[in-house]
């Protein structure tokens, strides 16, 4: 089909002809979201809006109906004055094979050449020619349009005839009419806009007829590659000038934008540069946030906040950072800065640790490890709230003398045990109610060991001490143990003596050999009860409990009921299905079911209580022993048992003492035994001894030595002395006390050696006495602080100053004395001390001397010290530790 032919046809039909720059107008793009999903989506342009300049020179929205009535009015008679220029006839051409950007393009490069036209006729001499020539086209036109409008108006025919002119407006019109049913044909709406958009500030007006003919490529000659190349660099041009333009409006909304482009909408989201990833919702909801804030001035620089910094006895970097609120690689940089090079996990002494506090400016509040058992430590009770307490019994005495007869014998005398029915539980410790209503407790566990043992960990539990001596054996060497352990721990004793029944019984032997050692019976003009029972029969038991209760009368022996429990353990252990079980003796207070405590380094919450006649009970009051369960380990018979506020207390108590266990393990490891011992004599400097003999004689002639030396600082305190080889129970009391044991002419069994060796026990074996009280006076010297001194070595001037490597070193002249290497300097500067320290370098000429005399010169440097000038003087000295003897 020829082009006449198209042209023939009604410009609605010819649709695929028509069709403008589809891809542009219409299409398909593909779209990119986060994650690399992409999405093809279908893009159409379905409004445009059109503006033109008004006669007041503003711009105003050319309605689309408002725009094709103005393109048909030139197809009505014209008036004659209309200044409106006039299509020229022209052939209709076909646009349809031109792109929408081809078109664009040679719009501006006819509107560029129609720019260069009119600046020509700007030129005076060409105008009046131009004028002239033009006038005469136009009235031309205009006689040619009036012709064809008449000739159109004949016809009455909306279609165009074969070869007819057609004028400019009737084209747009037709083109019009067929874009409204293909909607990707471009309008003369959007045609008007593109022009717009070229030249702005015009208005929107259809291309002349004589622009139409050059855009037009049938009628434009075809052109040189030369210019073509400068129609588009002109169109380029004129692009860049409507960008800008463009730009130039979009800038008098910018504010709007700018509030818009931080909002999310699904637009925002959906689009965006093609290709990439995008941003996350998440990203860009964190960008509104941070511009919301910064709008509203959150991101002001925090003012700084001055904390309380606890720091206990050690404390990590990492810690002190954590308890500080910084960066633990800011402390770090500060130790630097400090000279100490450390570790996020490396201990800092507590000085240290107040230099990097008050660094950071922060108030620094120092707390011994050993307060987390503040917690422990309960005021005492008012007198009001005390009431009295049964006493608690330990029976003592040597081997065979009737110890655990006599326990069982006053158990028996319990008049609650048939009542309650139960079975007789051995759980350490038990109660015996008496006719009267008064009670008693005894401990089970008879001996001395036991009750040195809990002695040794700070229990006070036993309030009376019954020593039992046999009548037919009377005292006997572990009679006179039992005596010095009760002693020691100032327990008032009762004597009872037993086996009153057997033949050859003899009370009165028993009461005159307690006369020499120290233990005077009533009956002796002493203090010291004295009851004479049988176990066996059954006889005195009575008498003797009664003598317990008078004594325990005169201790005035009371608790308050109505408080948190505390106690001692008795006896712990661990029992198949029941975990560990302790035996502990209430002291204060009233345990109760589901209570959580702490006892020695381990803590529980009370899951059962179970009495000495083996009946569950709810709650257990003062001197009552009673049986635990609910441990999360097994304790020690003498560790405390102490009711806390909640596990979290628990917990810390228990991890603290637990951690302590281990630090004084491994220190002993480290100390010798008798250092040791001083280390804990307090400030009360007394060394207890322990003394073992071969004969008696020598014994008392040892502690006659012994106590004699000491003067008012230091003494000698002979805890125990006796006869015969070392034995365990003088360990365990040498243990308890803190003492040492001499050993003269005899020596420690087996069991005690290994007993001392794991207690850490120091024994010493002599053979002469006045070596026992040499080394003894040795030692009480010790315990003395030693006394210092210090010796003046001599001056030297610093008169030249060198540098090497970074150290000072001063060249000196020794002015009086000597100067050594090793010793103590000071610095002085018009003799004020301004350093004090030590010489690290003293040498003559280049060779490292020992010391240097009055007279000669040398180099001296100080260690860790460089601010050294000349005229200063140099004082060096010794320190001498001087033992204060007795
Ligand atoms: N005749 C008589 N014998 C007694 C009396 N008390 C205890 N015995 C006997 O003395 C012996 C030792 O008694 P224990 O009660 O085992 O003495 P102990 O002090 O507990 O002994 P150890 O546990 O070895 O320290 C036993 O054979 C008892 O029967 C008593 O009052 N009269």
């Amino acid at each position: 089909m020829s082009d006449r032919d198209q042209e023939k046809k009604p410009l609605s039909l010819n649709r695929s002809k028509l069709e403008l720059s589809k891809t542009v107008e219409a299409g398909q793009v593909r779209q990119s979201f986060s994650h690399g999903r992409s999405k093809s989506v279908t893009v159409e342009v379905r409004k445009k809006r059109t503006f033109e300049k008004n006669e007041s020179g503003r711009f105003r929205e050319v309605k689309k109906d408002a725009v094709a009535e103005q393109q048909q009015q030139p197809a009505a008679p014209a008036p004659a004055t209309k200044p409106e220029p006039v299509a020229k006839p022209e052939p209709v051409e076909d646009h349809s094979n031109l792109t929408d950007s081809e078109r664009a393009a040679r719009m501006a490069a006819l509107k560029a050449a129609e720019e260069r036209r009119k600046q020509e006729e700007a030129d005076a001499a060409v105008r009046a020619a131009e004028e002239s020539k033009r006038k005469a086209e136009e009235a031309e036109r205009r006689k040619q349009e009036e012709a064809e409008a008449a000739k159109a108006a004949a016809a009455e025919a909306p279609v165009l005839e074969k070869e007819a002119p057609v004028s400019v407006e009737e084209v747009e019109k037709a083109l019009e009419a067929s874009t409204t049913k293909g909607k990707s044909k471009p309008k003369p709406a959007a045609v008007a806009k593109k022009q717009e958009e070229i030249i702005p500030g015009e208005p929107a007006e259809p291309l002349v007829p004589e622009e139409r003919r050059r855009a037009d490529p049938s009628t434009v000659k075809p052109k040189s590659r030369k210019e073509l190349d400068e129609e588009e660099a002109r169109s380029a041009a004129a692009r860049k000038r409507a960008e800008e333009e463009a730009l130039g409006r979009a800038a008098r909304t910018k504010g709007d934008e700018g509030r818009r482009r931080g909002k999310l909408s699904i637009n925002n989201a959906m689009t965006g540069d093609e290709g990439g990833r995008r941003r996350s919702m998440a990203s860009i909801k964190r960008q509104q946030a941070k511009a919301k804030a910064r709008m509203q001035g959150q991101q002001k620089p925090k003012e700084k906040i001055v904390r309380d910094v606890i720091v206990p006895d050690v404390i990590t970097v990492q810690e002190l950072a954590n308890r500080m609120a910084e960066r633990a690689a800011d402390v770090i940089k500060c130790l630097m800065g400090l000279g100490v090079m450390a570790t996020i996990n490396q201990s800092l002494d507590p000085d240290t640790a107040q230099l990097v506090v008050e660094e950071f400016g922060h108030k620094m509040k120092r707390v011994s490890d050993a307060d987390v058992e503040e917690a422990l430590v309960t005021a005492d009770d008012n007198e009001d709230q005390l009431i009295g307490r049964p006493p608690v019994v330990t029976v003592m005495g040597h081997v065979d003398h009737g110890k655990t007869s006599l326990l069982d014998a006053l158990r028996k005398t319990d008049v609650v045990s048939g009542e309650a029915g139960g079975i007789t539980q051995h759980i350490g410790a038990y109660q015996v109610t008496m006719e009267t209503g008064s009670k008693i407790t005894f401990i089970d566990t008879p001996g001395h060991a036991a009750f040195t043992e809990m002695r040794s960990r700070g229990a006070k539990v036993t309030d009376i001490v019954v020593l039992v001596v046999a009548a037919d054996d009377s005292v006997m060497p572990q009679t006179i143990e039992a005596i010095s352990h009760a002693k020691a721990a100032g327990v008032p004793m009762i004597i009872a003596i037993n086996k009153i029944d057997k033949q050859g019984a003899n009370p009165t032997k028993v009461k005159t050999e307690l006369l020499q050692h120290e233990v005077v019976v009533e009956e002796m003009g002493g203090e010291v009860q004295c009851i004479e029972v049988s176990a066996k029969q059954g006889l005195g038991l009575t008498e003797l409990e009664e003598a317990i209760l008078l004594q325990a009368e005169v201790l005035d022996l009371k608790a308050n009921p109505a408080r948190v429990a505390d106690g001692v353990v008795v006896e712990a252990r661990m029992e198949k299905g029941r975990g560990p079980v302790a035996t502990v003796l209430v002291q204060r207070g009233t345990l109760k079911n589901g209570d959580i405590f702490v006892t020695g380094a381990e803590w529980g919450r009370v899951r059962a209580l179970v009495n000495d006649h083996g009946v569950r009970i709810e709650e257990a009051i003062p001197g009552m022993p009673v049986e635990v369960t609910g441990l999360n380990g097994v304790p020690s018979a003498g560790d405390d048992f102490v009711v806390v506020e909640n596990e979290a207390k628990a917990r810390e108590i228990s991890d603290y003492r637990q951690r302590r266990i281990r630090e004084t393990q491994a220190a002993a490891m480290k100390k010798s035994a008798l250092e040791n011992m001083f280390s804990s004599s307090g400030e009360v400097k007394e060394l207890p001894i322990l003394i073992k003999g071969d004969v008696q004689g020598s014994v008392e002639a040892l502690i006659g030595t012994l106590q004699k030396l000491g003067n008012e600082e230091v003494s000698v305190r002979v805890l125990h002395s006796g006869v015969g080889g070392i034995n365990e129970s003088d360990v365990t009391l040498a243990r308890a006390s803190n003492a040492l044991i001499i050993g003269f002419n005899v020596r420690a069994n087996q069991q005690a050696r290994e007993q001392s060796r794991r207690d850490n026990v120091d024994i010493r074996y002599y053979s002469i006495i006045y070596d026992v009280a040499d080394d003894i006076k040795k030692m009480l010297s010790g315990m003395l602080s030693p006394e210092v001194r210090e010796k003046f070595l001599g001056y030297a001037e610093i008169r030249d100053i060198f540098t090497i490597s970074g150290n000072k070193i001063a060249g000196c002249m020794v002015t009086e004395g000597t100067v050594k290497r090793g010793a103590g300097v000071r610095l002085l500067r018009d003799n004020v001390v301004i350093h004090s320290g030590e010489l690290s370098t003293l040498r003559r000429f280049k060779d490292e001397v020992k010391e240097v005399r009055e007279g000669y010169e040398c180099g001296m440097s100080f260690a860790k010290y460089n601010d050294l000038q000349v005229g200063d003087m140099i004082e060096c000295f010794e320190q001498e530790e001087i033992a204060v003897e007795l």
